[in-house]
């Protein structure tokens, strides 16, 4: 059965894995583009008047390549490969330009940004895969380009910046690794009913309309039921609301126990639950949800010294038997509902035919 594990939740965790969401990786991107091809620009300018006209016509070659990505970054489908493309060719050059024996010191800085790039746009795995060589070889670099480092200042000098450089990788990794975790729970608790750990009505919602379109595409069918537990007002009434919450967790586990994996239980709210039987027929789905009233209601569920019986009601709409979109399916299978709880309640209903008879609802101590 599928609830806490729903796809779009998973698709949602797996975006947040690559660190920032698309939209903000997009923006960054941007303004990243903007700088770093601006930065080029003046850079360029400078070379030439440095007599380094190869270099310079690099430069304000890279920087066109950057202004185009700005005009293509918010709509491409390959943002991946223009986020690799980017920080490879960006984090090579910088360690190109430590390689250049007049190197200045302060290019070196750039080691301490490759982390924070990487991290940022790729997330956790894929931005430390990215960095830490970088990295290293930035070190490396720095220790050759130090010469001296044989005298005190040298291994000072490299010692700040390979400490420096660990802590940086080492804080990002962490800060990273906690939001992920962060957003991960955030993401359960938007979609999960607290109470039974069952998907909540949006999330439920969502995995209709994906049903939906799959459905439409492979011309296979589901079925969409709501159930209702019957006088579940007299319960809290007479046991407390304790009592309540402990008969919703027990029927949402013997909704989930019964259903298959590719079926889906949400908790539409109270004590009303929504079922999605992927690839059945209208009598199959009949026959499965009256075998699933009848284990409830033969059930006894122990509560302190008590035992608590309770019925439910189900409604049932059939996709395409009934209709093909998600609002009308959900209209019928509570007009169905209704029917059942009118026709004295403990039954199961599908549109276009009359309730089936049960035994009558029972909610006993
Ligand atoms: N314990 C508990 N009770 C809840 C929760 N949510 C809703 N309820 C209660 O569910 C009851 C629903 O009552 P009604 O809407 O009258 O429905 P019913 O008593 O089941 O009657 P029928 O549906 O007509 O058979 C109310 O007493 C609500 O307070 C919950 O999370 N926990």
């Amino acid at each position: 059965m599928n609830t806490s594990q729903h796809p779009d939740l998973g698709a949602s965790l797996e975006q947040s894995r690559s660190g920032l969401r698309d939209t903000h990786r997009r923006s960054l991107m941007r303004a990243l583009f903007l700088v770093t091809g601006s930065a080029l620009v003046v850079f360029g300018c400078l070379q030439i008047l440095n007599g380094y006209i190869w270099l310079a016509t690099g430069e304000l070659i890279a920087s066109l390549i950057l202004f185009f990505g700005i005009t293509r970054i918010n709509r491409t489908p390959r943002l991946q490969v223009w986020i690799y493309s980017y920080l490879v060719t960006g984090f090579s050059f910088a360690l190109l330009i430590m390689l250049v024996p007049e190197a200045s010191v302060s290019a070196f800085v750039w080691v301490l940004m490759i982390p924070v790039l990487a991290y940022l746009l790729l997330g956790k795995r894929e931005g430390f895969l990215l960095s830490a060589p970088f990295m290293v070889a930035g070190c490396i670099t720095f220790y050759f380009h130090l010469e001296f480092v044989a005298d005190a200042g040298g291994v000072i000098d490299l010692l700040n910046m390979v400490l420096c450089a660990i802590l940086m990788l080492g804080f990002i990794h962490l800060y990273e690794t906690r939001r992920e975790e962060a957003e991960q729970k955030l993401f359960t608790l938007a979609q999960t009913d607290a109470l039974t750990g069952l998907a909540n009505r949006a999330n439920f919602q969502s995995t209709l309309d994906r049903t939906l379109a799959e459905c439409a595409r492979s011309g296979s069918g589901f079925a969409l039921v709501i159930m209702d537990i019957d006088h579940f007002k007299v319960v809290n009434d007479t046991m407390g609301h304790d009592a309540g919450d402990h008969v919703l967790q027990n029927i949402g586990k013997q909704l989930t126990e019964r259903l298959r994996i590719t079926d889906a239980v949400g908790r539409l709210g109270g004590e009303e639950f929504g079922l999605i039987l992927r690839d059945v027929k209208l009598e199959d789905s009949f026959q499965l949800m009256d075998e699933l009233r009848q284990r409830i209601a033969d059930s006894e569920l122990p509560y302190g010294d008590a035992l608590i019986r309770v019925t439910a009601s189900f409604g049932i709409a059939h996709y395409p038997d009934h209709a093909i979109e998600a609002e009308t399916l959900f209209r019928i299978a509570d007009r169905c509902l209704f029917s059942s709880k009118r026709a004295g309640r403990n039954r199961v209903a599908r549109a276009g035919l009359s309730p089936v008879k049960g035994p009558l609802a029972t909610a006993r101590t």
